[in-house]
C-alpha cells in the first residue's frame, strides 16, 4: 500500500459550505502528517493536477445541477476534447458533493466530476461522497464515515488516535497587529475598506452596497418562528441585474456605532488596539507565503 506523504484539497462552493469543510478536512490532514494546500478550484493551477498523486475534491452542486462560480473555469478546462486519456494517470482521488435530494439533479455535480477524472485516467480511492443536506444529521452523515475510510485508504504517516480524536487546531491564517509603520506593509496592498477588498481567493462578482429599505416580520407574534421580509435599495440608484436561480450572498456590515463601541471597550479595558491600527492577514503553505491581505482596524465600519 502506498503512504500519501502530499495531498491537494480543493474545493468548489458557492455558499461556503464546501470550503469550510475542505478546510475543516485540511486541518486534519496536517495532523495526519501530510503537505499540500486547500484551494477553491478554480485558484489552484490546473497544469499542476497532472504531478499530483493525491487529491481530494470537496464540490457543491448550485442552480438546477450546475458548478460553483468558483469552479467553473476548472470544470471547463477539465471538459476540453483533446485531453489525453491518460492525464491524470499519477492521481489518485476522492470526490465529496454537498447536495440536496429535495433537488433533482442531487450531487449532480460531484458525479459529472467523479466520472471526468476517471475518463482522464485517475484512480478513485473510495466512491464518490453523496452527502444531502436533507439528512436529519445534515452532510456530516455520510462524511464521517467516508472520511474515516478516506485516511485509511491514504496510509498516512501519522495516525489520529481514537481514543483522543483531533483536539490541535492548525491555523490557516497567520494575523498580525501593525501598530504605526504602514509603509513596511504598503507594498503587499493595503485595502481601504475590508468589504469592498477583492482578492484572488474572492469570485463574488460586482459586489454592490445595499441599505435595508424594509425589515419586516412576517408570522404572528405567537408563533415560536420570526420569520422576516427584508427588503433592500441600491444607494446610488445602480442597477442589479438578476434572473431565475442566481445566488444572493449578504456580507453584513457592522455599523459605525457598534465599532466605535468595541474601541470604546477596548480603551477601558487597557487593551491596546487602535482604529488607525493594521490588521495583516497572510497565509502560508509549506513555509511560502501565498497571500497576503491588510486593513485598517476602522475600516471594519464604514467606507474610507
Ligand atoms: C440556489 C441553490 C440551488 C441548489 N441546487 C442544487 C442542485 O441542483 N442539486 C443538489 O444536489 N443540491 C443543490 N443545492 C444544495 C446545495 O448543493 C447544498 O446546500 C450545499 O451544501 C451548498 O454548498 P456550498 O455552500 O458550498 O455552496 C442548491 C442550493 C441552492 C441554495
Amino acid at each position: 500500500m502506498c503512504t500519501a506523504k502530499r495531498i491537494v484539497i480543493l474545493y468548489g462552493s458557492q455558499t461556503y459550505t464546501s470550503q469550510e469543510i475542505a478546510e475543516r478536512i485540511w486541518r486534519t490532514t496536517k495532523i495526519l502528517g501530510l503537505k499540500g494546500p486547500v484551494q477553491a478550484l478554480d485558484d489552484y493551477p490546473i497544469s499542476k493536477l497532472i504531478h499530483e498523486q493525491y487529491a481530494l475534491f470537496v464540490c457543491a452542486t448550485t442552480g438546477e445541477g450546475e458548478e460553483p462560480d468558483n469552479m467553473k473555469a476548472f470544470w471547463k478546462f477539465l471538459l476540453r476534447k483533446n485531453l489525453p486519456s491518460n492525464s491524470l494517470v499519477n492521481l489518485k482521488f476522492g470526490v465529496i458533493g454537498l447536495g440536496d435530494s429535495s433537488y433533482d439533479k442531487f450531487n449532480f455535480v460531484a458525479k459529472k466530476l467523479h466520472k471526468r477524472l476517471m475518463q482522464l485516467g485517475a484512480q478513485p480511492l473510495l466512491d464518490t461522497a453523496l452527502c444531502d443536506y436533507q439528512h436529519d444529521l445534515g452532510h456530516d452523515a455520510v462524511l464521517m464515515s467516508w472520511l474515516e475510510e478516506f485516511y485509511a485508504k491514504l496510509n498516512t504517516p501519522l495516525k489520529i488516535d481514537p481514543s483522543i480524536g483531533v483536539t490541535k487546531f492548525v491555523p490557516r491564517w497567520k494575523t498580525t497587529i501593525i501598530k504605526n509603520n504602514i509603509t513596511m506593509i504598503s507594498e503587499y496592498g493595503l485595502n481601504k475598506d475590508m468589504y469592498f477588498g477583492s482578492t484572488n481567493t474572492d469570485h463574488f462578482v460586482n459586489p454592490i452596497y445595499l441599505e435595508i429599505e424594509s425589515n419586516t416580520r412576517t408570522t404572528h407574534e405567537s408563533h415560536f418562528q420570526d420569520v422576516r421580509l427584508l427588503s433592500f435599495k441600491t444607494v446610488n440608484k445602480e442597477k442589479i441585474n438578476y434572473c431565475p436561480g442566481d445566488v444572493f450572498n449578504i456580507r453584513p456590515r457592522n455599523s459605525k456605532d457598534d465599532i466605535e463601541d468595541l474601541f470604546g471597550i477596548f480603551e477601558t479595558h487597557n487593551i491596546d488596539i487602535k482604529p488607525h491600527y493594521m490588521l495583516n492577514i497572510e497565509e502560508y503553505h509549506e513555509g511560502k507565503r501565498q497571500f497576503s491581505f491588510s486593513l485598517k482596524l476602522q475600516s471594519m465600519n464604514y467606507k474610507l
